[in-house]
């Protein structure tokens, strides 16, 4: 059996945002990538245009893996700091959900936290090595801001402590700023230097006490969300990492003034991390996708209209993360037939082959928390032919060109139909394939994907009563009544398959 230890394949290239192209990737450590993904405001559900970012953060580190590489990967839980306005105004965003519901906000951000992590469990997304929470690292950011204060790099004001953007070189440069540029700044505090500055520490106003609130040089107050990810990523990924991902809103601002902080503290020119990656925006007719503006659609109500969480997964991957992606029922409904399409085949794969050993690698893999998947691939692609293994080849070229899912899965599609290799050998391909695409295509099953809309008439029960009703008149060939109670199963929105091991299914509800 042939095991390899390190299976690079075709170079890694991914687009960097600072340099605005594709550049081969290298990692510093060759025996762990350091990974930092911006993560999710837990002052609400998070929406699928926020669930696309950590799509892409997975298939990432999913790529990551299945070419051998080990993965470190952080993702924070920002639960203080983020304000309504990128431009230093407006309430924190927790605070807000607090003042609004009259909950406190340790129990908003626990139950959005909770509810954060089970949306990615559903759409397959690995569990991050390490999920730093923003509040458990205060101590942290006040050591951190004190560090760059004492290199000139900040002042103060009466609303708290600012960054200087004028003290570091190249101030916007992600952002693709000229130096006079300040597209999207509003000089709302009173007394910055420069438009771009942005609070560091935001002091409590004297005649206010903050919900969450910790005493600090420059008087009680809370951090700036910049900050945070300046100092959870550097606590546990060190000064350089290799790869920061957020969504490209976060390259404008944000991702600036985490680069500035993390100038100033180490007194280098160096960003922090060697590639800036950025999704693009799940849109919807209206546009951008977002919790602010309200009527959001979330994974929970895609799953109340009979859609499996997957289906979104694989929405994701028909799009380059690059491209913008547009949200409607027809996308979805048509993603979900593409996953169902698939599923079906693999189904029929399955019940042509002996269940192997190797189908157990791939629950196992889930749980090696960013280990290399060298040794689990090995098993997986043992004695595969040379024409199975050309289409790993062109698999793996696919995802090392800039993660490109969308060239990827055709290919997972036309080797399930490739009738010139043995059967076995094609589900081990999905098998391998599916380590980097995340669609459970192995341990789950076609069943999975038929889920009850809530508005649905009827329970299961009910309905094999209704077809097995349906099956004793036809016997009798009496087919009106057989054609009256299809009918009737339609309306109820449960669709026949005549011919299909299924037999039914929950149509989705996704009527306006
Ligand atoms: N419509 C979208 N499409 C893709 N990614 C998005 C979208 N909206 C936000 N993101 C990304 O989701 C991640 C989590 O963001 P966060 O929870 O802070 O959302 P937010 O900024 O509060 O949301 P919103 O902008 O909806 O108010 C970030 O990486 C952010 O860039
Ligand atoms: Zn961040």
């Amino acid at each position: 059996m042939s095991l390899p230890d390190t299976l690079i394949g075709a170079p890694l290239r991914l687009f960097d945002s600072l340099t605005r192209g594709l550049r081969d990737f290298a990692p510093i450590d060759p025996a762990m990538v350091r990974l930092y993904s911006c993560g999710p405001t837990v002052y609400n559900f998070a929406h699928l245009g926020n669930l696309r970012a950590y799509v892409f953060t997975d298939t990432l580190r999913r790529t990551l893996n299945w070419k051998g590489y080990a993965v470190n990967h952080v993702i924070n839980i920002t639960d203080v700091g983020h304000l309504t306005s990128d431009a230093d105004a407006g309430a924190d965003k927790m605070e807000a959900a607090a003042a609004s519901t009259g909950r406190s906000i340790w129990d908003i951000a626990a139950f959005y936290t909770t509810a954060f992590k089970s949306d990615l469990s559903a759409l397959g997304i690995r569990e991050p090595t390490v999920w730093s929470v923003a509040t458990q690292h205060v101590q942290d950011m006040i050591a951190f801001a004190r560090a760059i204060e004492a290199r000139g790099a900040t002042y103060e004001l009466d609303s708290g402590l600012y960054f200087d953007t004028s003290t570091v070189p190249d101030y916007g440069r992600l952002a693709g700023a000229r130096p006079d540029d300040t597209v999207g700044r509003i000089a709302e505090v009173e007394g910055k230097r420069n438009p771009a500055d942005f609070a560091v520490w935001r002091r409590s106003p004297a005649d206010e006490q903050r919900q969450m609130e910790w005493l600090s040089p420059w008087g009680p107050g809370a951090p700036g969300w910049h900050l945070e990810c300046s100092v959870m990523s550097m606590k546990y990924l060190g000064e350089q990492f290799d790869i920061h991902t957020g969504g490209i809103d976060h390259r404008e601002i944000h991702h600036c003034n985490e680069i500035a902080q993390n100038q100033a503290f180490t007194g280098s020119g160096h960003s922090g991390a060697n590639f800036w990656m950025h999704n693009n925006f799940l849109v919807d007719r209206s546009g951008k996708m977002s919790k602010s503006r309200g009527g959001f659609t979330t994974l929970a109500s895609l799953v109340t209209r009979g859609v499996p969480a997957l289906a979104y997964r694989m929405l994701c991957l028909t799009a380059h993360y690059r491209g913008e992606l547009e949200f409607s029922p027809e996308a979805i409904a048509a993603a979900l037939t593409r996953l169902k399409r698939i599923a079906i085949a693999v189904e029929r794969l399955k019940g042509q082959t002996e269940p192997a050993a190797w189908r157990r690698v791939l629950a196992e893999a889930g749980d090696s928390r960013g280990a290399s998947l060298a040794y689990q691939r090995g098993i997986i692609e043992d004695g595969l032919s040379a024409k199975a293994l050309a289409v790993l080849t062109e698999f793996d070229a696919a995802m090392a060109n800039d993660l490109g899912t969308p060239a990827a899965l055709p290919l997972l599609e036309a080797a399930i139909a490739d009738k010139k290799i043995p059967a076995d050998e094609r589900l081990r391909l999905v098998g391998s394939m599916d380590l980097v695409l995340g669609l459970d295509l192995i341990a789950g099953d076609r069943r999975a994907l038929s889920v009850r809309p809530e508005g649905a008439t009827l329970d299961d029960d009910a309905v094999e009563a209704l077809i097995a009703e349906r099956q004793a008149v036809r016997a009798a060939r009496d087919f009106a009544a057989s054609d009256a109670l299809r009918d009737r199963l339609d309306a109820a929105g449960i669709e026949i398959m005549d011919g299909d091991p299924l037999r039914w299914e929950w149509r989705p509800q996704l009527g306006e």
